[in-house]
């Protein structure tokens, strides 16, 4: 590969970084510096947010390179706290292009609400926009698993269900990690798990 196709293809998922990181705020879904956001090249280098930075507001500078250890590739960079997570998932399935965490009031609040292990969401037509889900006449579990701040921890509590998560999952009282195949993907399953969250919690408070 030459030199110009690989700069082209790391400022082509920088872009891509940069958008979701705008799409993502202006949900809401990344208050202060919280989210982060990876993509991964087809010659399979890792571009991800550093760590700190607003999400809705990234420049070229706040994506950097990290391999799969999750170490930055240039001394001095510090990548996401969370980048072991982002990591696990490339390790688990080649086809995963790009991985997205946000902290919305719905995924917060919600996984707070119970202390089961998942959250299950049914009957809604918009589910259908997660893999293998074609009615609504269904229902999608999602994965809630307490927050630890120690990543790599919370990675082996995550691994027993990885291929198992249509819809991506919830740390409680943290938020959700969404993938795909590309950013497009992923951006279309976290906006559904959000809507669908977003129903959840308005139903309960109308049942109240
Ligand atoms: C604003 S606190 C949020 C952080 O603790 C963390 O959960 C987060 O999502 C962002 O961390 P970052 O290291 O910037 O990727
Ligand atoms: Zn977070």
């Amino acid at each position: 590969m030459d030199q110009m196709t690989t700069t082209d293809l790391w400022s082509g998922a920088v872009q891509d970084v940069i958008a979701a990181g705008r799409r993502m705020d202006r949900f809401g879904w990344v208050p202060a510096t919280a989210g982060n956001i990876s993509r991964r090249l087809p010659d399979g280098r890792i571009a991800i947010t550093r760590s700190g930075g607003h999400k809705g507001c990234l420049t070229q500078e706040g994506v950097i390179e990290v391999g799969m250890d999750g170490k930055a590739v240039h001394p001095g960079d510090r990548p996401s706290a969370e980048t072991l997570l982002h990591c696990q998932l490339y390790a688990h399935d080649p086809a995963i292009g790009a991985v997205l965490h946000g902290h919305s009031v719905a995924s917060t609040v919600l996984s707070m609400a119970t202390t089961d292990g998942a959250l299950t969401l049914a009957d809604y037509e918009v589910q259908k926009v997660f893999e293998g889900q074609t009615t609504h006449d269904a229902s999608v579990r999602v994965p809630v698993f307490d927050n630890d701040q120690d990543i790599a921890r919370l990675c082996t509590v995550v691994a027993p269900e990885l291929g198992r998560m249509p819809a991506g999952y919830i740390i409680r009282g943290h938020g959700v990690y969404v993938w795909g195949a590309t950013m497009d993907v992923a951006l279309a399953r976290l906006e559904g798990l959000e809507f669908l969250l977003a129903c959840e919690l308005e139903k309960r408070k109308l049942r109240r």
